[in-house]
């Protein structure tokens, strides 16, 4: 049988089926994963095979379906270890405040540059819509202005005051979406809209008590009525920064990536290069200068992330 992952603590995984059904599994022997050394083989979003243990009510997984994608958290111990966050994401969503508390762009851009590395579709939600001033409205503007023309879609909601929640519902529709943004900008208010049935929330949480592993689950996948899944953990939510090489970040910045094969050197930083494409077009205004600072500032291992 085939089934997809909603939960993991690391030696006990949650199945769903196609029709709904949810199966509390094992894993038998070993999983290995090209490249990567992971301190857990198997994720939430991992598509799976298992096989029913009828005279425990259990299941076993017995094989792991290619992913399309996934995100990593590195150890911090030096053994080079990865865990597997997730896995299949169909997009991820950063939820963006202008004030209480800010939303830096360098923090944004950092965030997108980790989405597109990782392969994953990223759109931003800016919250507390009620709060804009007539000024604030005027920099939601901006901001939207240069991230929409570079291929990230833009939501401007109140997740206090119910406003737009219904485009977000859309956007959720039958993907497996990733939530992310710095604390206090509202994701648990929007995924409390999303979700009305908040009982849905807490019976997820307390049934799986019993397996006495509460302490280590690593990531949890909430089920929309609409169709679709959320995957909202403490411990994911500034979707981590991972590691990339200076002369590959360029082709995780859209617009640098359009140009860059116009550069005259083909090693191009896209620092001081002569010739160089994206120069022209950051003087032609065609490329935000945020944008471009915060290329540098990557490059440069500055951390954006405040
Ligand atoms: N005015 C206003 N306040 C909001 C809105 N959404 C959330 N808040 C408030 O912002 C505060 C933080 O909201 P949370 O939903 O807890 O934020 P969070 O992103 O889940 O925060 P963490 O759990 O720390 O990651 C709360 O006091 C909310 O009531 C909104 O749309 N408008
Ligand atoms: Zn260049």
């Amino acid at each position: 049988m085939q089934g997809l992952i909603t939960k993991s603590t690391g030696s006990w995984y949650q199945v769903q089926t196609p029709d709904g059904q949810k199966i509390d599994c094992r894993i038998k022997g070993k999983f290995r994963i090209k490249g990567i050394t992971t301190t857990n083989p198997i994720a939430v979003g991992d598509i799976v095979d298992f096989e029913m243990e009828p005279e425990r009510g259990e299941g076993v997984i017995t094989n792991l379906h290619q992913r399309k994608n996934y995100i990593i958290r590195k150890s911090i111990n030096l053994s080079k270890q990865a865990q597997i966050i997730a896995a299949n994401l169909d997009q991820a969503i950063l939820v963006v405040t202008l004030a209480s508390p800010r939303t830096s762009l360098g923090f944004i851009d950092r965030f997108l540059v980790t989405a597109e590395a990782y392969d994953i579709p990223a759109r931003l939600v800016f919250n507390k819509l009620d709060l804009f001033s007539n000024e604030g409205l005027e920099i939601l503007a901006d901001y939207k202005a240069i991230y929409e023309e570079i291929g990230y879609p833009c939501y401007e909601v109140s997740a206090l005051q119910g406003t737009n929640i219904s485009l977000v519902q859309d956007l959720l529709k039958d993907k497996v979406t990733l939530f992310s943004g710095h604390s206090g900008v509202g994701k648990s208010s929007m995924i409390n809209a999303l979700l009305p049935e908040l009982a849905l929330r807490t019976n997820n949480i307390s049934d799986w008590s019993d397996k006495g592993q509460h302490t280590t689950t690593f990531a949890e996948m909430f089920e929309l009525p609409q169709g679709g899944f959320i995957i909202d953990t403490p411990g994911i939510r500034e979707l981590g920064v991972i590691d990339i090489e200076q002369q590959e970040l360029g082709h995780f910045f859209p617009e640098m990536r359009e140009r860059m094969n116009q550069c005259r050197f083909n090693n191009c930083r896209h620092i001081n290069e002569p010739g160089c494409a994206v120069l022209d077009a950051l003087e032609e205004g065609e490329i935000a200068p945020s944008r471009y600072d915060s290329y540098l500032s990557i490059y440069n291992g500055n951390d954006t992330r405040a």
